[in-house]
């Protein structure tokens, strides 16, 4: 059995349903079909997740939302129209969205939440009525019956170990099953999200609870290309990854799959496969346990910004029993993750995501951990971005550290950090944002240039 997962570029119009139609039904192995919101249909069109969040927004701030949710509904409308779908289905749209926007906004993460799930709700009723159209046993099956148990995080939900045993009951479900992604319920049956783009993790979840052959991931690329491709033109494409190397490229940037999204395939042991909905031809990338390594010792170089850095110093800070411990338990009274802690005897750097910033008092936080932890020097360095060089062959080559720095020297990028060892598989520099995508381009070439194929 194969569990297929479609994006939101794979469900945009009426001809990219059509072509959903097929993929579906050229392989009676296709039982789970998990479907995001209707998403970009060119570079400038919005995301219906993104209509949603924005008519959420204004009515909690007391403004009209209507005018947001009727551009939601026109997306459904030409898709329906696009495919001669009977006019109900969009009646049943219409009622749905209604209810959600004019219910309680007493809790302002819950009624937002309530909101953008709508999008792949509604999008999976949509998709079942249209492969019923066409005379296939399809049904839409909702999160709740399934028993899609999360965590209580609005908009960063985590699927609850519980919940598989019942998940695991799809697999004897008639015909086909359309579900929709990126939203599962508490135990007390209230609508939690997932994090953007969280329909992939469904997908793994479904995978993993009904024990899928394979999971498949239909997306609007050929293949994961070894360096972002709004970064370097025509990169080259992976056709075969490891998860360990996968999850740190989606962590660094490869927003082509959810960094949460391995999770389950990797704890099931079941292998992802990223396809093209509007090239199925294409072999796509495979991710899988374990590869053959070839192609020399780097697979993927990621990148991403928004990350800022905490700088403390003291000496002997080595000897000091219990700093570590300090150090984070003010992070964790300031309601702060971390990322990264690279550090060297007398000093730590703290990396973290910028926008945790955004609501600190940055001075107080300084005087704290100077005051709590005696520190000689503190400093809060912004604007950062992380680069991932990532490859399982790596460990066993040498040189690659100083080909890397070599590169970035070259190309006058200043790395303001490293970190290796901590990972068996990546090497990270973080630089200034403003050289994120000079020192990728210039890895990319130290790396991938010579090598004349088009995959790795
Ligand atoms: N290394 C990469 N390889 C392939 N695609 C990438 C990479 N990094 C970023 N992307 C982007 O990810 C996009 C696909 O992910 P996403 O927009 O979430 O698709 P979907 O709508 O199918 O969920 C691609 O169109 C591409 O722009
Ligand atoms: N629609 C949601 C969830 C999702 O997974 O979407 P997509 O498959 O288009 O990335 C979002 O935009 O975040």
């Amino acid at each position: 059995m194969k569990v297929v997962k479609f994006g939101g570029s794979s469900l945009a119009t009426g001809a990219q349903l059509e072509k959903v139609f097929d993929i579906v039904t050229s392989d009676m192995d296709r039982k789970i079909v998990v479907v995001s919101a209707p998403g970009k249909r060119d570079q400038e069109d919005e995301k219906v997740t993104d209509l949603l969040i924005a008519s959420g927004l204004h009515a909690i701030n007391g403004e009209d939302p209507l005018p947001f949710i009727n551009q939601v509904l026109k997306r459904y409308r030409d898709i329906a129209k696009d495919l001669n779908m009977p006019p109900t289905i969009i009646e049943t749209i219409k009622q749905d969205l209604m209810a959600r926007v004019e219910g309680d906004h007493s809790d302002p993460e819950q009624y937002l939440d309530v909101l953008k799930a709508s999008g792949e709700d509604n999008n999976a009723k949509l998709v079942a009525c249209y492969f019923q159209m066409r005379g296939l046993a399809a049904n839409y099956v909702n999160p709740k019956d399934a028993g899609l148990i999360v965590s209580h995080e609005h908009g960063n939900a985590q699927v609850l170990p519980e919940a598989y045993m019942r998940l695991a009951l799809l697999a004897e479900f008639e015909g086909i099953v359309i579900f929709p992604g990126f939203f599962g319920y508490s135990q007390e049956g209230e609508v939690f999200t997932f994090s953007r783009s969280g329909s992939d993790v469904t997908g793994a979840i479904l995978a993993h609870a009904v024990k899928a052959d394979l999971y498949e991931n239909y997306t609007d690329v050929d293949a994961v290309f070894s360096v972002n491709p709004s970064f370097v033109e025509h990169p080259k494409e992976i056709k075969e990854l490891t998860y360990r190397e996968m999850r740190e490229l989606s962590y660094a940037g490869f927003t082509v799959l959810h960094e949460e999204a391995l999770i389950p395939a990797i704890k099931a042991g079941i292998p992802v496969q990223i396809k093209n909905t509007n090239n199925p031809e294409a072999k796509g990338t495979r991710i899988v346990n374990a590869r053959d390594n070839t192609n020399g010792p780097v697979v993927g170089i990621a990148s991403a910004g928004g990350f800022c850095s905490i700088y403390v110093s003291k000496y002997l800070l080595n000897r000091e029993i219990g700093f570590g411990r300090k150090l984070f338990s003010i992070l964790e009274q300031n309601g702060i993750s971390y990322e990264h802690t690279p550090s060297g005897i007398d000093d730590v750097t703290v990396i973290l995501r910028e926008q945790q910033m955004e609501n600190q008092n940055e001075e107080e936080m300084v005087k704290q951990i100077e005051s709590e932890l005696q520190a000689d020097e503190v400093n809060i360095q912004h604007s950062l971005a992380l680069i991932m060089v990532v490859g399982e062959g790596m460990r066993h080559n040498v040189g690659t550290m100083a080909r890397a720095a070599n590169a970035l020297a070259q190309a006058e990028v200043n790395i303001e950090m490293i970190n290796q060892g901590s990972s068996e598989v990546s090497m990270m520099f973080a630089v200034k944002e403003v050289d994120e995508k000079r020192a990728v381009k210039a890895l990319y070439n130290e790396f991938f240039a010579s090598i004349p194929a088009m995959t790795v």
